[in-house]
C-alpha cells in the first residue's frame, strides 16, 4: 500500500467564525475518497493545504510521503487539481496558447489524449479565456487535469458548472484514467450522484469536523429503512441498532438492518420492504443534523 495523500491532526482557524479540524485522513493508491460536506465546512481548505496555498495552523499535510511546502515543484507536476473557482492561466490568451503551456510544463503530457479530451468536452481551440463561462472553465481545467495523467487528482467541486452531458463525459473519463490502474482521487462534492458513482471512501465534513473515512459500499449496505407493522412501546423499547422510529406506517432508520430483522421476526413481526438510505440522509445521521434515537409521528412533524 503506498501511501498518496495523508493529513494528520490538521487544524486551522479563520478569525473566531470558523475552525477545521483536527482532521486525520489517508488515502492509498488506486482508490478515490470524497469529501462530502455542507457550504463553508472546510473542504477547499483542505485542498489549499495539499497544493501548499494555505498553512494549518496545526498538524501536518504529505503528498507521496513529501512535505508540499519543501518539494512543491516536483509534487505539483505528479499532480492534477481543479481548484474551486477554477484557476485560468494568467498569461495564455486562447485555450490553445494555455495548452501549448501545460504540454511543456508536465513531462507526462499526452497530445494525442488532449485532443481527444478536447473534442469530448466540446472545447474550442481558439476560444478566448477570458470569454469562457463557469462550465467551459470547468471542462478546461479536466481536460489540462486529465491529458498528463497525474497519480494524483484533487478534484474540488469538479461538476460545478457543468451541463449534463459535460457530467457525463466528466464522469466517463475518470472512469478511463481510474481504469488504467495507476490513478488516485481526493474530489470534493455536493453531488451525491457522482458520490454514489466514483467514490470508494466518503469523509462527510460538516463545520470544520470530519466523520469517516467510511466505505461507500458499506454505507449504503448498512443503513437501511426498515417498513414493519405498528409496534407496542414494549416491542419498540428492545428495538437493537436503531436511529430513528418513524410511524404512520411504521418504518424503523437503522445502521444495523440485520440485528433489527432478527428482532422482529423473532417477535413475530412482519417486514414489509427495506430499502437504503441515500447519502444525504447518512449524513445527516452522522453529522448529528438530523435528529437520531427519536419517534417522528405524523402529529409531530406537523407541529
Ligand atoms: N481566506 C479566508 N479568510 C477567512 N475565512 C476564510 C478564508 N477562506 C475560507 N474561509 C472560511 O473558512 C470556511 C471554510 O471554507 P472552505 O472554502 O474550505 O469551505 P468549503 O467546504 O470548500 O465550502 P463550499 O462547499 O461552499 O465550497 C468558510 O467559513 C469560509 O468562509
Amino acid at each position: 500500500m503506498e501511501t498518496m495523500v495523508s493529513y494528520r491532526n490538521i487544524e486551522k482557524q479563520y478569525g473566531g467564525d470558523f475552525a477545521l479540524g483536527p482532521v486525520s485522513l489517508e488515502l492509498e493508491r488506486g482508490y478515490i475518497m470524497a469529501l462530502v460536506g455542507s457550504n463553508g465546512a472546510g473542504k477547499s481548505t483542505l485542498f489549499q493545504m495539499a497544493m501548499n496555498m494555505l498553512k494549518p495552523d496545526r498538524g501536518e499535510v504529505r503528498l507521496f510521503g513529501q512535505d508540499p511546502a519543501l518539494q512543491e515543484k516536483e509534487i505539483k507536476t505528479r499532480i492534477g487539481y481543479v481548484a474551486d473557482p477554477v484557476l485560468i492561466h494568467p498569461y495564455a490568451r486562447t485555450v490553445g496558447e494555455a495548452m501549448d503551456f501545460y504540454a511543456e510544463w508536465y513531462p507526462g503530457w499526452g497530445a494525442a489524449l488532449c485532443r481527444n479530451l478536447m473534442e469530448r468536452f466540446e472545447l474550442p481551440v481558439s476560444a478566448k479565456l477570458r470569454k469562457l463561462s463557469t462550465g467551459m472553465k470547468r471542462r478546461l481545467a479536466l481536460t489540462v487535469a486529465l491529458s498528463y495523467r497525474p497519480e494524483l487528482l484533487l478534484l474540488d467541486e469538479p461538476s460545478s458548472g457543468l451541463d449534463p452531458l459535460a457530467w457525463l463525459v466528466m464522469i466517463e473519463e475518470i472512469g478511463r484514467y481510474m481504469e488504467e490502474g495507476a490513478g488516485t482521487i481526493l474530489m470534493a462534492s455536493h453531488n451525491m450522484d457522482e458520490v454514489r458513482r466514483l467514490a470508494d471512501y466518503v469523509v462527510f465534513l460538516d463545520r470544520g469536523r470530519a466523520y469517516g473515512p467510511f466505505e461507500k459500499d458499506a454505507l449504503l449496505t448498512d443503513w437501511k429503512r426498515i417498513w414493519t407493522e405498528e409496534l407496542p412501546e414494549e416491542v419498540c423499547a428492545g428495538l437493537p441498532g436503531t436511529v430513528l422510529l418513524e410511524e404512520e406506517p411504521m418504518r424503523i432508520v437503522t445502521d444495523d438492518p440485520g440485528a433489527v430483522q432478527a428482532y422482529l421476526a423473532q417477535k413475530g413481526r412482519q417486514v414489509f420492504r427495506s430499502q437504503a438510505l441515500e447519502l444525504e440522509e447518512i449524513m445527516g445521521f452522522l453529522t448529528g443534523r438530523t435528529e437520531a434515537a427519536s419517534r417522528r409521528s405524523k402529529e409531530e412533524k406537523r407541529a
